[in-house]
């Protein structure tokens, strides 16, 4: 193994995942922490992904340091701390803390933080993040549920939540070359160890940086950051030329498609696929809360319209009517009851002939991934920037789109399905 990369939630490690497929690595994905470096599986990079983002910190601490000893123990040379595009975290953590630890466990005396992922839009300029061509804390980011971002300044952001030193690596240095940029680290923690957030606009400046960490032991960011990776050992004699995308067959089969994200761009893609046709079947938390909606009448619903054209079960909802049920059921027991409804929903349709499906939603994702008893994935073709196909190579015999929320265009789940035929 050559990298490891340790994400912080599931649907983030499948767009890490992917970028580094892309650029022709051969890449497993695995989740949860691992036991021990012998259940890793053999590849130039393995993805550990675990649920950590929003955890105390001291417990995403805890699972990031283990899943770091089992890359290391598996061979690995770098390690990649991959977080959300957006700096998902709050003061407490978890970004600085994780950052910090491994930087400890790892030895080194800087590292960068970059979560610039351009082809989505997030860049992030003089230390400050964009989304679009909004600032961070202008953008739907700053009502978020859990980690609202109010500070679009990412130096004061990760200082405030860390021991560690954090400067900032501008545009102009990283404009200059690698040489520059690995200078312009090395001067930051030439007191004390230092954690540089560095700009990056263009994926030309992601390369950069990735040029310039050729070697280390440590980088922390968004995908974006893993883009120049894979070059470098390339560059080092260690890694095959780029050759043609690896074929992708997904098993014949039924398709499906569930979405627990409530977020603008799902909101938008159940919008667009219910237009287009698809039938569909909407989830109401209070009515499964009283039990008047189950597994069984969703499967009941279901089953008979199976076929090559999908079905779409979605809790998907406007933030007024989230904050409605959230009010009446608490936020956690909310999602916690969607959440089970859709992993159960899942399950029945796999026992139904399903081996399709589209799941929107990290947390959505990691609950049907769960209940299929899926922990390997293999990545397969990009659909949208930040959203592959993937394999599932244990558990369920199925083909699996798990979409972060805020991701894909608004065709996103018909798009999907049509690239299998
Ligand atoms: N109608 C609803 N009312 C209340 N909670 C809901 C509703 N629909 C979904 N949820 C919950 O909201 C959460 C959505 O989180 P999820 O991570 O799946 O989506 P996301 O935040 O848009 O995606 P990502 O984490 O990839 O950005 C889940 O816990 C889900 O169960
Ligand atoms: O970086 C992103 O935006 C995504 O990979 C993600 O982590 C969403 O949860």
């Amino acid at each position: 193994m050559l990298l490891g990369v340790i994400a912080d939630d599931l649907t983030g490690a499948t767009d890490v995942a992917l970028m580094l497929a892309r650029e022709g690595m051969r890449v497993v994905q695995t989740v949860g922490v691992p036991a021990g470096s012998e259940s890793l599986p053999e590849a130039d990079a393995v993805v550990v992904s675990m649920k950590s983002r929003t955890n105390p910190a001291a417990e995403a601490v805890e699972w990031s340091l283990a899943a770091c000893d089992a890359l290391l123990g598996a061979g690995a040379r770098q390690i990649l701390f991959k977080y959300c595009s957006t700096f998902d975290s709050t003061d407490e953590g978890n970004i600085g803390p994780v950052a910090e630890a491994l930087m400890e466990r790892l030895g080194v005396r800087w590292t960068v933080a970059c979560p610039a992922f351009p082809a989505n839009g997030r860049s992030v300029y003089q230390g400050h993040l964009f989304v679009g061509a909004q600032l961070l804390s202008d953008s739907p980011m700053k009502d978020h549920p859990l980690t609202p971002m109010r500070d679009s300044n990412l130096v004061r952001v990760l200082q405030r939540q860390t021991q560690v030193k954090v400067g900032l690596v501008p545009f102009a240095t990283v404009e200059q070359g690698a040489a520059a940029t690995r200078r312009a680290f090395e001067a930051l923690a030439a007191d004390a160890p230092c954690i540089g957030v560095a700009d990056a606009i263009t994926d030309g400046h992601l390369r950069i940086l990735g040029e310039a960490f050729a070697g280390e032991k440590l980088l922390t960011g968004g995908s974006g950051i893993a883009l120049g990776l894979p070059d470098n050992f390339r560059r080092a004699g260690l890694l095959e030329p780029k050759g043609p995308p690896r074929p992708f067959h997904a098993p014949a089969g039924k398709t499906a498609i569930l979405a627990g994200s409530c977020s603008a761009a799902t909101r938008g893609q159940v919008a667009h696929a219910i237009h287009a046709g698809v039938e569909s079947f909407a989830l109401d938390p209070l009515a499964i809360a009283e039990g008047r909606l189950t597994p069984d009448h969703v499967l009941n619903w279901a089953t008979p319209r199976l076929g090559a054209r999908p079905i779409l079960v979605y809790s998907t909802a406007e933030p007024e009517s989230v904050r409605s049920a959230q009010d009446k059921l608490g936020r956690d027991a909310a999602g916690a009851l969607v959440e089970r409804m859709l992993a159960e929903v899942a399950q029945g349709l796999v026992s139904a002939g399903v081996t399709r499906m589209v799941v929107a939603g990290g947390e959505t994702s990691g609950a049907v991934v769960g209940a299929l008893g899926v922990s390997m994935l293999e990545i397969g073709p990009e659909i949208d920037p930040g959203v592959p196909w993937t394999l599932a190579a244990d558990g369920a015999h199925i083909a699996l789109a798990l979409k972060s929320g805020n991701f894909g265009g608004p065709d996103f789940f018909t798009k999907a399905l049509a690239m299998l035929d």
